[in-house]
């Protein structure tokens, strides 16, 4: 059985507190992103991940889908498996990739098992997995609140814009973006900011990443920059980056960036493009 597990953009992203477990309470939108990893697995007579696609840092045994597999395996009767993983979301980008390879292998082990796995008991177990996990088993738009895995339901439809979305050759690990980041504990303008029209988040949808982020690699701000020169309603950083995204209006054909630079479009027939 295939699945095919896709990013999310952060819209917004408040950093309230820092807990006295060393996570940090926040406030944001997780957004679907149609740019997938391929995943699938096969019953084997011995357990093995193989990869795929974009180099992953970090051994193989350490992958998130292993983590993913072993945790199942360990409640249920689960055979060895092979797992593949051909990996096309760009890596240390803030698009939650690792995450949504997780969470999509728990639902996809739980169908192919048919281990009668529930919603509430999936995100259960994708939440020991990461704080972005969870967002991956629901996978729609949501105000996600707690370290991220706390969610209501939002009515946010980008289907009919030009999204872009841009890796800058740079790694941005999560944990450094953290450690980078001003908490502010007054939050609460979020929900009602996503709530206004595209053309006025540019003054309202703020990422706190950004500050420190930007100031360590001026390039990922130049990327925002670049795609409000070049017609974008909206523009921010995804989660902890480097990726930047960027909603249109039109079309758009993005001149003037690094040729090493990985651009990603999404027009407003969802077609993906890069
Ligand atoms: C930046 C975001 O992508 C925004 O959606 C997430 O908050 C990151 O979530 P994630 O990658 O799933 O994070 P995890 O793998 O659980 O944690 C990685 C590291 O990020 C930091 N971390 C993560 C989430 C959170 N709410 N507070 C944190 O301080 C911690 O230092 C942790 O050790
Ligand atoms: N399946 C996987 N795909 C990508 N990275 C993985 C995976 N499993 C483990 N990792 C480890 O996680 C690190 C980054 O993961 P990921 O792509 O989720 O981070 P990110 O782009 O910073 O996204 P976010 O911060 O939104 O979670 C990698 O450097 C790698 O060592």
């Amino acid at each position: 059985m295939v699945s095919f597990a896709n990013a999310k953009i952060n819209i917004g992203l408040q950093v309230l507190r820092r807990r006295e477990d060393g996570y940090h309470d926040l406030e944001t939108v997780f957004y679907p992103l149609r740019v997938y990893d391929v995943l699938e697995v096969v019953a084997a007579s011995e357990t093995r991940f193989i990869p795929s696609g974009l180099p992953i840092p970090g051994e193989g045994n350490d992958n998130l889908c292993l983590k993913a597999y072993e945790l199942l395996r360990q409640a249920h009767n689960l055979p060895p498996v092979h797992i593949y993983l051909h990996k096309s979301i760009p890596i240390g980008a803030g698009l939650g990739g690792g995450s949504a390879d997780a969470a999509f292998l728990l639902k996809l082990i739980n169908q192919q098992f048919a281990l009668g796995l529930s919603e509430p008991e999936l995100i259960a177990y994708a939440r020991r997995l990461g704080a972005d996990c969870a967002f991956f088993i629901r996978n729609r738009p949501v105000f996600a609140t707690g370290i991220g895995d706390v969610f209501q339901d939002v009515a946010l439809d980008l289907s009919s814009y030009h999204l872009v979305l841009v890796k800058p050759d740079i790694h941005v690990a999560t944990a450094e973006a953290y450690a980078t980041v001003m908490p502010n504990p007054v939050g609460g303008q979020l929900q009602a900011a996503i709530a206004r029209p595209v053309s006025a988040w540019r003054d309202a949808v703020v990422n706190d990443f950004e500050v420190g982020i930007f100031e360590k690699y001026p390039e990922i701000a130049r990327v925002k920059a670049l795609l409000y020169e070049q017609g974008a309603l909206f523009a921010a950083m995804s989660g902890s980056g480097s990726s930047v995204y960027g909603v249109f209006n039109e079309q758009v054909e993005l001149a003037g960036l690094d040729p090493g630079y990985k651009v990603f479009y999404i027009d407003n027939e969802q077609n993906l493009r890069w």
